[in-house]
């Protein structure tokens, strides 16, 4: 038990998992990549082959930057303009996930980013919201059950986040659970969008933000104290307000020291931030020490076509490089169930009536 016990990823793979931080934009199947390309007549894929095409994500995202990396979602974003084209991509992740053992998901995109075709805002969130009730349907008659929250998503360099906020309280009931801005962070502080977490709150309604993963504190700070975030996409950086003393200990800052203290989630994505330059590799990931200090962290793909990754594998790696085991990934889930947008009663349903059961049944089956 504990360290050491070298699972596998066909072992992980069966756990019940929970994923906050997954974009639609950014979980393709290569293949469906090139057969939305032709349908809709985009021209400007690098490769129409399978193979390539799947290296040319993976390869372009590995650039140390966050801009670089934010790159590659123009192909991605470019076959994604049709109401057809929706449905399929959001069926096929919701498959793709449940295949995977991912029991609860939250997976957002940005909608303002899908109207070329002539949708409109609410057009896009109704076809992306029934190919996940499609994908639904068909990953629980291959035996995966899987529930999924939308979360809609602004730009942050654009200016529509008070249109995307009201769009999204416009569809709470319907299967968006929140709300959250992403794109290139220096230079677009949250603060810039004010407004609109403004109109959250007053609306009692729940919202992430990307901050603290191309761009330090600050960035955190705002995100928390002027924002209000319930949670923080990334939020690596916190560890720039940690710092270890001679003796060998560890000396936390105000900031550090509050998001631990208010056991704000943080949305943590390994293999994401090595390519982003986050973080120089999977074992000098700051996800060890914030593990220890006992933050609330999460586990997450972030984007898994450009990272050629799944939730099973992002485990998978940190077991190899932290020595991880059964406990420490039921401890990753269920600080991501309980940081979930769902109403509290299914949050405890998941981790009573599934995480728990799953991973006490596999603990016992691998003794
Ligand atoms: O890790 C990220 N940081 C900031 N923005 C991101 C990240 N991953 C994806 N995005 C952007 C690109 C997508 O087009 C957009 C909506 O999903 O969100
Ligand atoms: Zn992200």
């Amino acid at each position: 038990m504990g360290m050491s016990q070298n699972l596998t990823l066909e072992q992980i793979r069966q756990a019940p998992k929970a994923l906050l931080h997954d974009h639609l934009d950014g979980g393709l199947r290569p293949r469906t990549v090139v057969e939305l390309a032709e349908a809709q007549g985009y021209t400007g894929l690098p490769t129409t082959d399978v193979a390539q095409l799947e290296t040319w994500f993976r390869e372009s995202a590995d650039s140390g930057s966050l801009e670089r990396y934010l790159e590659t979602f123009t192909h991605t974003v470019g076959v994604m303009q049709s109401r057809e084209a929706l449905v399929r991509v959001a069926a096929e992740c919701a498959e793709d996930l449940a295949a995977d053992g991912v029991v609860y998901a939250e997976v957002r995109y940005a909608p303002e980013q899908h109207l070329e075709g002539g949708l409109t805002l609410d057009q896009v969130v109704e076809a992306v919201l029934e190919g996940f009730e499609q994908g639904r349907e068909r990953a629980a008659r291959a035996g995966n059950q899987i529930r999924i929250g939308t979360l809609l998503t602004a730009m942050r360099h654009a200016a529509r986040s008070q249109e995307i906020a009201e769009l999204a309280v416009r569809y709470r009931d319907a299967g968006v659970v929140g709300f959250d801005i992403a794109g290139a962070e220096a230079g677009y502080p949250p603060t810039r969008h004010l407004d609109a977490f403004e109109y959250l709150r007053r609306e009692n309604f729940h919202f992430t933000i990307h901050a603290g993963e191309a761009f330090g504190l600050p960035s955190i700070w705002e995100a928390l104290q002027w924002c209000g975030t319930d949670r923080l996409g990334h939020g690596v950086r916190i560890v720039d307000d940690i710092e270890s003393s001679p003796s060998g200990g560890l000396r936390m800052g105000r900031l550090a020291n509050y998001v631990r203290d208010k056991r704000i989630p943080l949305e943590l994505c390994p293999s994401s931030n090595v390519q982003t330059g986050a973080a120089d590799s999977i074992e000098k990931h700051p996800i060890g020490m914030l593990r220890r200090q006992r933050f609330r962290i999460t586990v997450n793909t972030d984007n898994r076509l450009q990272s050629g990754t799944t939730m099973s594998e992002e485990f998978a790696k940190l077991c190899e490089a932290f020595g991880y085991g059964w406990d420490d990934l039921q401890w990753f889930t269920v600080n991501a169930m309980k940081s979930s947008f769902l109403p509290f009663d299914e949050r405890l349903a998941l981790i009573n009536g599934h995480i728990k059961p799953g991973f006490a049944q596999l603990k016992w089956a691998t003794e």
